[in-house]
């Protein structure tokens, strides 16, 4: 079987060379974030992208994420936030009205993936809140927001993703990634769009909460790959449960037959380092040796110090992951003991 290897398009490696050496890796995908700017503005990461595939002669598959939209906080220059201080949500730290008026007092605030904890205090009269910083760091703009135990106001397609799929074709993307699908109506509503637009796109659905974790089986017939999406999911089920959740989504994959991707995270430290350690070695290959069809980079290859190398390591991994599950898939075949 062919694997799905797949980088994020980003800062860090959106020029020609750079890309032709992740395709020259294995990468044979590349997921485009639409959270950070529209096709349109991104036109010239995705010419490059084009002049690699043809440098290269290889197909890559041009992934685009559909905005997450009052799910991140704005664009705002990196901000220190020191444990114990106080910081204004909707001032300090820029955020939409109708994010700050899903806040309750006492409730956690985690951003860019938990990395940074607020907790809500006052209620200002402009609609922002004074908030505690519970775990203090430096935040940058248009990180991701979790409200713990607040519902997602979650429509899936916003004007933005509806002038994006415009422009689609024009721009070569070939599949769309659906974040946080709860039910299969959202990807119902989302196919209805592509259809009215002539587009047969490849539905990459996200899983990114317990609600969509609870309804997997209704989301499987409508999606064509099942992203385990571990940095959101990871915030609303807390670290702890993550990896049996991943399991569990995993083994009713396998059940429906239906191929999955494992993203986020696995190879988290070759952001800063030319090496990944041990544990995420071992992550990348049990993904793929455990069944998935699909992995992706995010941070690594879009804003890390070493995007060339963590998609050579994340292709030779698993590869490696591949290997072992054939190896295996063949001795249970012949009935032979499982050792190598
Ligand atoms: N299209 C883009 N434009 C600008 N920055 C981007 C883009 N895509 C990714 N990045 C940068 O790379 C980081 C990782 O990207 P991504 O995987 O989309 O993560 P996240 O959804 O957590 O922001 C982003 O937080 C951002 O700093
Ligand atoms: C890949 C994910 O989504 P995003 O990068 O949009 O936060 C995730 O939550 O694991």
């Amino acid at each position: 079987m062919d694997l799905e290897l797949f980088g994020t398009l980003g800062p860090a490696c959106h020029d020609v060379k750079r890309l032709k050496r992740m395709i020259e890796s294995g990468m044979n995908g590349i997921r485009l974030n639409l959270s950070h700017g529209s096709l349109e503005e991104k036109q010239d990461w995705i010419a490059a992208l084009h002049e690699a595939q043809k440098e290269t002669g290889q197909r890559v598959t041009l992934l685009v994420d559909l905005r997450e939209r009052e799910l991140r906080i704005q664009d705002m220059e990196p901000l220190d936030l020191e444990t114990g201080s106080c910081v204004g949500f909707g001032t300090d730290i820029p955020a939409d009205r109708a994010l700050c008026s899903l806040i309750t007092p006492g409730m956690t605030i985690q951003l860019d993936d938990g990395r940074v904890k607020l907790r809500a205090l006052n209620l200002n009269a402009d609609g922002s809140w004074d908030c505690e910083v519970l775990q203090g760091g430096c935040l940058q703009g248009r990180k991701s927001c979790a409200l713990e135990g607040a519902p997602i106001p979650f429509s899936p397609l916003c004007e933005d993703d509806l002038k994006n799929l415009d422009n689609a074709r024009r721009f070569g993307v070939t599949a769309l990634m659906v974040p946080f699908v709860q039910s299969a109506r959202d990807l119902e509503t989302v196919r209805r769009e592509l259809t009215h637009r002539g587009l047969n796109l490849r539905l990459y659905a996200k899983i990114e909460n317990e609600e969509g974790c609870r309804n997997l089986e209704k989301i499987l017939p409508l999606a064509d790959m099942i992203v385990i999406a571990r940095g959101d999911l990871g915030q609303d089920t807390g670290l702890v449960r993550l990896p049996g959740i991943q399991r569990d989504l995993e083994r009713r994959c396998q059940r429906g037959g239906k191929p999955w991707m494992v993203v986020t995270e696995l190879l988290a430290s070759m952001v800063q380092s030319p090496v990944c350690t041990r544990a995420e070695a071992n992550d990348v290959f049990r993904a793929v040796a455990d069944g998935a069809s699909a992995v992706m980079l995010t941070n690594e290859t879009a804003a890390g110090q070493w995007p060339e190398e963590a998609m050579d390591m994340l292709c030779r991994l698993a590869r490696e992951g591949l290997r072992e599950r054939e190896a295996l898939a063949s001795a249970v075949c012949d009935g032979r003991p499982l050792d190598h």
